[in-house]
């Protein structure tokens, strides 16, 4: 386990249990780790607290200020919401915790809430995983300095990669991996030469329960929390609902499609798992790039809040491999799969590594002074209410917004339109994103961005543009995609909805499909992409 501590861990008078009678009191800070299995803070908190005899109280911040700062979609805030009272039922019935959700609309009321309920209930010790954007490092830098103050512990633990950010360095020294592929080699091989730790926490013994005095913002019990959540939630949504720039989504549908795809709680993401590695993971390599098969895991939701564990779904994954295939079995699809939530690790520990990534800078700087981006504001909308005259690229927008959810695919397609084809600066295709996502995550859509933007590490070459016509044909094939979100079009023929030339004759006056209530492509791929290289070749 590796871990950071605002002390060694070691003399801390307040955790010597052998100085005072009255008995200890540890809190657990639950953020983006919404679960009980394979909590790399809650097991160790838990071991520590029975090795104490301390009780266990733990903590959940709803923070709206701060999530509407950093661009968090309604269904992402909806999906914590849903969580939070099965976290607490489980927290109870299985390891003896109850855990309070209080009301804290920034992390400056985080720092000054934990700081008083650690001294209002005498708790010596807080734990909680790392979590590694900017302005999360520093609420815990600054809390860190308030915790010490007091003599009161705060550790910290990394859990959301499956090996920790700057664990994977090159062979000759301590540089970090630019590469995914070495980075990826490296990072396997380190997985096969070591077991991977699972963290269970046991159920704490200390029956001394402490009930957090806090504000009246707070709640106790499952039904409270669910009652709390739910308000903070409509709140929530009255603010997005004023902006214009959402103005074109139907919210309410939008949050019964996500509850509908996304049951909340760790059950659920655990059995989505074992569903996963049972039916499709034997044929992700083939059929992942096909979004109307929804061949891929989906579960990139509950990674993102952290209600599954991303070494357990390794775990899994190896386990499949290692029964059908022997112990130096290569399967491809397995391989695959693994090789995803490597990308996942690899873009948190470019972020650890790179924080300028957090102030909007993208990764290759030389892009933000050479490339003249476009902020035509027509030419966004188009793209995000999916009005822009490509099938492919409308039907995945319309998508997004009816769901919260993007295939890979389509997000490097979609992505890839807006930053090439229509030369708008990735930053604002970043942010959409996140206002939409419910997987919505900073490195990965960070590293995904800067991915199609050719601005990142290890990203697309900027001359390798793809063509959303082709990526239709190659990628849906009989449009049964684009058909579904586009509706209009269904009497189209896929050779033509997947050819720019076709598409211009078919809408144009006297064309087959004249009457269409459709746009014809607002781009010409073909000028576009001579103009976006022209662009990045700029000295
Ligand atoms: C422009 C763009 C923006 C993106 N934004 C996000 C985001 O905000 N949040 C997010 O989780 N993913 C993001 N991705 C990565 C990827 O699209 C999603 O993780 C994936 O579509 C989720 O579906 P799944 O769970 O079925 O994935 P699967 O194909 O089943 O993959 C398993 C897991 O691996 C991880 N993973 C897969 N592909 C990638 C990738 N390219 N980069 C990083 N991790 C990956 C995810 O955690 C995923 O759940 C983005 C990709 C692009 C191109």
């Amino acid at each position: 386990m590796s871990k950071t501590t605002n002390n060694n861990g070691s003399n801390n008078k307040n955790n010597d249990s052998s100085d005072s009678d009255s008995p200890l009191h540890y809190l657990m800070w639950f953020r983006r780790d919404l679960r009980i299995h394979d909590n790399t803070a809650l097991a160790a908190l838990c071991e520590r607290a029975n090795e104490d005899n301390a009780s266990v109280s733990a903590i959940f911040f709803l923070t709206p200020e701060q999530w509407q700062q950093h661009d968090t979609s309604l269904v992402q805030v909806d999906h914590i919401a849903r969580t939070l009272p099965i976290l607490a039922k489980d927290l109870k019935s299985q390891l003896n915790i109850t855990l309070t959700v209080q009301l804290c609309p920034s992390f400056s009321d985080c720092i000054e809430s934990l700081t008083s309920l650690c001294k209002d209930n005498d708790i010596s010790c807080v734990m909680a995983n790392h979590e590694y954007e900017g302005n999360e490092i520093g609420r815990d830098e600054q809390l860190c300095e308030q915790l010490a103050k007091d003599d009161i512990e705060f550790v910290r633990w990394h859990d959301q990669c499956i090996l920790p950010p700057l664990s994977i360095t090159t062979n000759d020294g301590d540089s970090m991996y630019k590469v995914f592929t070495p980075f990826y080699k490296k990072w396997r091989h380190t997985l096969d030469v070591s077991t991977i730790q699972m963290h269970d926490a046991p159920a704490v013994d200390c029956d001394d329960k402490i009930e957090l005095k806090s504000s009246k913002n707070s709640a106790h019990t499952a039904d409270d929390i669910k009652a709390l959540s739910e308000e903070m939630l409509g709140d929530y949504q009255k603010t997005l609902q004023k902006e214009d720039s959402l103005q074109h989504i139907d919210i309410k549908a939008q949050l019964t499609a996500a509850r509908d795809a996304y049951p909340a709680g760790e059950s659920a993401a655990c059995q989505r798992l074992d569903e996963f590695v049972a039916d499709d993971i034997n044929d992700y390599d083939v059929s992942r790039d096909v979004p109307h098969l929804h061949a891929t895991s989906q579960l990139s939701a509950y990674l993102t809040i952290g209600t599954i564990s991303p070494r357990l779904c390794y775990l899994q994954a190896s386990k499949v491999q290692e029964k059908l295939h022997g112990n130096d079995g290569d399967n491809e699809d397995i391989d695959r799969w693994i090789s995803e939530l490597a990308w996942r690790d690899f873009y948190r520990h470019v972020l650890v590594d790179k924080p300028n990534l957090i102030r909007h800078k993208a990764y290759k700087e030389d892009t933000d002074t050479k490339v003249s981006w476009s902020y035509d504001d027509d030419d966004f909308q188009a793209w995000c209410t999916g009005k822009t005259g490509v099938p492919l690229v409308d039907a995945a927008m319309r998508c997004l917004n009816a769901t919260g959810f993007m295939h890979n695919r389509l997000r490097m397609v979609t992505a890839m339109f807006l930053t090439k084809d229509l030369l708008i600066d990735w930053r604002l295709g970043e942010r959409y994103f996140r206002q939409q996502l419910i997987d919505g995550d900073f490195a990965s859509n960070n590293g995904g961005w800067q991915w199609s933007a050719s601005t990142g590490t290890d990203s697309a070459p900027y001359f390798r543009i793809m063509n959303p016509f082709s990526q239709g044909s190659t990628h849906d094939k009989k449009a049964i995609f684009i058909k579904t979100w586009l509706p209009e079009l269904k009497d189209i023929p896929a050779s033509t909805l997947h050819s720019e030339d076709k598409m211009r004759k078919a809408l144009a006056k006297g064309g087959d499909f004249a009457n269409a209530d459709y746009p014809a492509p607002m781009v010409e791929h073909k000028s576009a992409r001579k103009l976006a290289i022209a662009e990045f070749k700029k000295e």
